[in-house]
């Protein structure tokens, strides 16, 4: 009886947990029509291009640590991965562009890009909208996905800490709109629940796109009215 008693403890607390589990995914995964339903409009904002300046911060340590190899000028930039224009240059110099970002340090000390704080805070502070920072972190562990945190503690706040979704597939997170630098945005899901707003940079402000996209030209440029444009 006893026996019984806890197998049926374990067994309610694993569907306890199963069901738990089950809403938290559908939470995340189901579509848009979640997020309207609310009445709230859900908007994810990338970091890397978006709110840091990963190609300025780039550029500046890699000059400084290796000065006598050539490197590429942020008018030059071209496509979204650094480490392939860099191979194109010359091949040892893929390596060591990625050394730079898996350095200790390096998202860290990233600076805000011109009004992006800013603009932040005052879209968090709009009615019915939630702002969530969605983020891939790179492969190597050790340091970037802390000094992501670190660095949203530090520029954005401690209750902006709640907002962080680190991520490699965005297409799984329901929102109504993603506003991200990278062009092709892929993953799992085919059919991804947010409107991608193509957020300008130097590696893709050349870009000519094959489909329909609204861009940002920077955080001076309307992002107020790429929110309304989505009110119901
Ligand atoms: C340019 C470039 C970037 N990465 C890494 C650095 C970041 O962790 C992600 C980009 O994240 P986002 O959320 O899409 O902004 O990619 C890289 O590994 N190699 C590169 O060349
Ligand atoms: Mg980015």
């Amino acid at each position: 009886m006893i026996l019984i008693n806890r197998f049926s403890h374990v067994q309610k607390v694993e569907n306890a947990f199963t069901s738990t589990k089950v809403r938290w995914f559908s939470a995340i995964t189901n579509g848009a029509s979640d997020t309207r339903q609310s009445g709230r409009l859900r908007v994810l904002v990338d970091m890397d291009g978006v709110l840091a300046d990963f190609e300025g911060g780039f550029l500046k340590k890699f000059r400084a640590k290796f000065p006598n190899d050539p490197y590429i000028s942020l008018e030059d930039r071209r496509g979204f991965w650094v480490s392939t224009q860099y191979g194109h240059l010359r091949s040892d110099l893929c390596e060591k562009a990625i050394s730079i970002w898996e350095s200790q340090n390096f998202f860290m000390e990233l600076d805000p890009l011109p009004g992006a704080v800013e603009a932040v805070q005052q879209m968090s502070r709009f009615q019915n909208t939630d702002v969530f920072i969605c983020t891939s972190p790179i492969k190597m562990y050790k340091h970037c996905p802390y000094e992501k945190y670190a660095w949203v503690d530090k520029h954005l706040g401690s209750e902006f800490l709640e907002q962080i979704i680190l991520t490699r597939d965005k297409t799984v997170v329901s929102a109504d709109l993603l506003i991200d630098d990278r062009p092709d945005i892929t993953g799992a899901e085919s059919h991804p629940t947010w409107e991608h707003i193509l957020f300008s940079a130097c590696h893709n402000k050349h870009q000519q796109l094959n489909h329909p996209i609204r861009r940002l030209h920077s955080w001076s440029d309307n992002w107020r009215a790429l929110l309304d444009s989505k009110q119901q």
